[in-house]
């Protein structure tokens, strides 16, 4: 069957939110954001492992609250990379040997339901990869640096893509290397797998999936916690 390993990113400095305080690390209800992320995790029997990579400044924080909140499957706080992708590969260097699933997640998305997150890996575990997403609801259009729409993609066929993302382990790990020899960079893991020639595939999720990234998220979350997802399933 093989270990199931979790990489949680969240070593970002959070530039579009604008605040001092990287985004992960602001107050969401009774805790910081990340800890709502990590206790999802940790209260989800079939985790194996949580590799959690934070920035360099931010590990002894961290360290306190793997401490804290008893978050006993969080083996390694590592250093992050530049870019997400330097994040997600020096967390995958760290995964137990006897890995075989491995599920990133951004440390900013502390509303994703568990019964998702099953899917997702289920659905991984059928095809060797998959991502949760939801169909995009507002008409997209490709747009030049002029600001001059260039096109509009069939609604259908556009889908909004989130983490967790989930694969297995082996083929992640190619995935990274080559793009890392190649100098590829890309804004998912799934990009780096889907160009290396593996379908991944979609499993849906729901739109409460939020990634908080700027300040209009903040009171969306707070809503989200009070009436949808409740500090008792983190
Ligand atoms: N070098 C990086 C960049 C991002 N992330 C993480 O990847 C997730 C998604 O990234 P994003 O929402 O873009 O976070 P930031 O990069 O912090 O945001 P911004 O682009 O506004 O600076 C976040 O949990 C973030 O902390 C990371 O671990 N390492
Ligand atoms: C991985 C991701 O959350 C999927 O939508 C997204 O690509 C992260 O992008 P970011 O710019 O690093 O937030």
């Amino acid at each position: 069957m093989g270990k199931l390993g979790v990489i949680l990113v969240a070593a970002g400095k959070g530039s579009r939110m604008g605040t001092a305080e990287s985004k992960q690390y602001l107050q969401l209800g009774q805790k910081p954001i990340l800890v709502h992320t990590l206790q999802l995790f940790q209260n989800i029997h079939e985790v194996n492992e949580i590799i959690l990579v934070v920035g360099g400044n931010d590990v002894e924080r961290c360290t306190g609250y793997v401490q804290s909140y008893a978050l006993s499957k969080v083996t390694h706080v590592l250093a992050g990379g530049a870019e997400r992708q330097d994040s997600v590969r020096r967390g995958l260097e760290a995964l137990e040997q006897d890995t075989a699933w491995v599920l990133v997640h951004d440390g900013v998305r502390p509303f994703v339901k568990k019964e998702h997150v099953f899917d997702c890996l289920s659905k991984a575990k059928e095809q060797d990869a998959a991502v949760l997403a939801v169909p995009v609801k507002d008409t997209i259009k490709v747009v030049d640096s002029e600001k001059r729409i260039q096109s509009t993609p069939d609604r259908r066929s556009l889908w909004a893509i989130q983490t967790p993302q989930a694969f297995r382990l082996s083929l992640l790990q190619e995935a990274h290397q080559r793009a890392l020899q190649e100098g590829f960079l890309g804004t998912d893991d799934a990009m780096l797998v889907e160009r290396i020639g593996t379908t991944v595939h979609v499993v849906e999720g729901d739109y409460y999936n939020i990634k908080i990234t700027t300040p209009e998220d903040l009171p969306w979350a707070e809503w989200i916690l009070q009436n949808v997802r409740g500090e008792e399933q983190q």
